[in-house]
């Protein structure tokens, strides 16, 4: 009876709503019974009904402006007296956080602080990310992502993103129906097995996803309501995190095999069903055991791209295709070493050698035998082939075995170095002493994440190159002063690819990705490397200018589908960079009526 009287004076207050001439936010709640007996042990129903005004206002992140709300905004919405009486402009505010930001020593602190804020005023976040992304990109992303990955159960504040456990087996369509947008229009979905270079952080992996979904909105401009970040967890063979009474994942031993395929499929199927053919999966962090086979499985019914192995192709090939202006040559004149023959060294491998066919006589073949890689047991051969997993058997070329990293550079003889091990400090003295030893300007890409795992610094890198080496990382370095001279560095991630080419892919609707798109994407990327860009040694254009970057990326991409007929969104506009431009989230606030 007491529930029912509780229900009653509810719909009461709901009934009220319309005698309401402010239209105020209503919330409701059984809590406010003014019961003298205990309920706490009875069933409770959290009800809350609301309209975006007076304080559900100031918790939508999607709507709040904080100190922004003029004095008018103020008296429509019901906000008097829940603000301080000073009304900021959004550049005083975007002031204010950065200055705030900047009080923060620890790295750490400065993620959680724009974890919080991306949670309260998304606006704002993605105004303070756009116009200072050089100072926030290394918080959001790569290298704190790892660390807040490593420390996510602690750092737990608010859920980010969709959890999908082995608990919802036979209920994934139902989970995602729970996600409050429907609109969706690209997943990052990661199973948390191969973090950056951190390895198995299952789970809390989730970090990964979140933080590439900013830099989706910041880089790429697609609407954050579009984007849905997914973490699948199939458990952890991380003993740390299972032992951990922190830890926010299933405490069980990860899925393989037919349980670990069947979920995967049971999800691929239910966001296909949910969101149609076009919403594009980006697959990040998988271990390569999975991330190929579902690349291969997947691509040609659903619209997938895999970051670490496409993504990372395109952002390495077209650093190469500016960097032939320093160090000089065709491609093709180049023989390329790789430390690790996984997910990156493989597809980045895999593009280069298609890039070498599409512009020589050259049969890809051929264009292969011009890349070699070594993997943790040493440089992959021919004699080991039958034990070589599939996806590096194209690599296994003739030569006689050879153990380690230095005695393949000095075997090999290689003109550019690319790290991709997961590993760091793997290019030693030696190893850079004998890169500089045969090229007068070797180039050396220490690509692995986060700055822990980088093969070596920028300062090593020049230091030991006497100042001759063209560095580019995966993670960013400072400047460096070498002999009175300064080192600016390039960032080589795929940060500076997957934004523009999911925008490329969602504004020509396509409906697949060919891998013509990747050579367009790098392609793209290097056409705006420019002449002071190459007059400091550096192979990538300034993270400054990315919105124009990804739009032409976003453009070439589309061109490619409308050539390819695979896309869908008819007709093709003429000119495809303004209208990627057009398509971009504008992080500035919007006036409320
Ligand atoms: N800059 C960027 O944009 C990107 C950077 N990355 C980074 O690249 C790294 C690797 O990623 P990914 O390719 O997906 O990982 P994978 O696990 O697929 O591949 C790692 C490879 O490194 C090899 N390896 C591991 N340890 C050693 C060692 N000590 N000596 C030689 N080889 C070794 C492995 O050998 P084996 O096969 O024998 O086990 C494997 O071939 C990560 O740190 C990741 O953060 C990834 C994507 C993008
Ligand atoms: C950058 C990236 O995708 C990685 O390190 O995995
Ligand atoms: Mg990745």
């Amino acid at each position: 009876l007491k529930r029912l009287n509780s229900l009653r004076r509810l719909l009461g207050v709901l009934g009220d709503r319309g005698d309401r001439k402010n239209g105020l936010s209503v919330m409701a709640s059984n809590e406010d019974d003014n019961n003298t007996t205990n309920e706490d042990d009875q069933p409770f129903t959290p009800w809350a009904v609301s309209v975006a005004s007076g304080h559900t206002l100031l918790r939508s992140p999607q709507h709040n402006k904080g100190l922004a709300f003029t004095e008018k905004e103020r008296d429509a919405h019901y906000l008097r007296g829940l603000l301080p009486p000073a009304v900021f402009t959004q550049e005083l505010q975007e002031k204010r956080t950065l200055h705030l930001l900047r009080q923060y020593e620890v790295p750490l602190h400065k993620y959680i602080a724009m974890m919080d804020l991306q949670e309260t005023n998304e606006k704002l976040f993605y105004k303070l990310l756009i116009y200072n992304v050089e100072e926030l990109l290394p918080i959001v992303y790569t290298p704190t992502v790892g660390e807040a990955c490593q420390k996510y159960g602690s750092i737990y504040r608010r859920p980010q993103g969709l959890y999908i456990s082995l608990k919802d087996k036979g209920k994934i369509l139902e989970v995602l129906k729970n996600w409050p947008e429907k609109n969706i229009q690209v997943i990052v979905v990661t199973d948390g097995e191969r973090i950056l270079g951190l390895g198995d952080l299952g789970c809390q992996g989730m970090g990964i996803p979140v933080g590439k979904l900013s830099l989706y909105t910041a880089l790429g401009g697609v609407r954050p309501s579009a984007c849905l970040p997914v973490t699948i967890d199939v458990g952890t063979k991380n003993e740390t995190l299972l032992n951990d009474e922190f830890y926010i994942g299933l405490k069980q031993k990860r899925a393989t095999g037919e349980e670990y395929k069947e979920f995967l499929e049971e999800f691929m199927t239910a966001v296909k069903k949910n969101y149609g053919e076009k919403v594009l999966i980006q697959f990040e962090d998988f271990a390569n055991h999975n991330a190929f086979d579902l690349l291969t499985k997947y691509r040609t019914s659903h619209l997938v791209f895999n970051d670490d192995i496409q993504g990372t192709a395109c952002v390495v090939l077209g650093g190469l295709l500016s960097a032939l202006k320093l160090i000089g040559g065709t491609l093709s004149d180049h023989t390329f070493l790789f430390l690790g023959a996984g997910e990156a060294g493989t597809g980045i491998a895999e593009l280069i050698s298609l890039e070498i066919f599409k512009k020589t006589k050259l049969t890809v073949e051929e264009s292969r035998q011009k890349i070699w890689l070594v993997d943790s047991k040493g440089l992959v051969v021919s004699s080991r082939k039958d034990s070589l997993q599939q996806h590096k058997k194209p690599w296994a070329h003739d030569h006689e075995p050879v153990s380690g990293l230095l005695e393949a550079v000095k075997a090999i003889k290689p003109t550019i170095l690319i790290g991709t091990s997961g590993v760091g400090k793997q290019f030693t003295k030696e190893v850079i002493e004998t890169m500089a030893s045969i090229n007068a300007k070797p180039l050396i890409m220490a690509l692995s994440n986060p700055t822990s795992q980088s093969e070596c610094t920028a300062e090593e890198a020049y230091t030991w190159s006497q100042g001759r080496a063209i560095f580019a990382s995966g993670s960013p370095f400072d400047p460096v002063i070498y002999e009175g001279k300064e080192f600016v560095t390039g960032q080589s991630n795929n940060a500076y690819i997957f934004p523009g080419f999911g925008l490329g892919l969602i504004m020509s609707g396509a409906i697949r990705v060919h891998d013509e798109f990747l050579l367009a994407a790098a392609e793209a990327l290097a056409s705006q490397v420019t002449e002071e860009d190459y007059a400091e040694g550096i192979i990538y254009p300034s993270f400054k200018n990315i919105r124009k970057i990804s739009a032409t990326i976003a453009a070439k991409v589309a061109s490619r589908a409308y050539e390819y007929g695979l896309a869908s969104h008819l007709p093709r506009p003429s000119n495809l960079v303004k209208f990627a431009e057009n398509c971009m989230y504008s992080p500035t606030y919007r006036n409320y009526r």
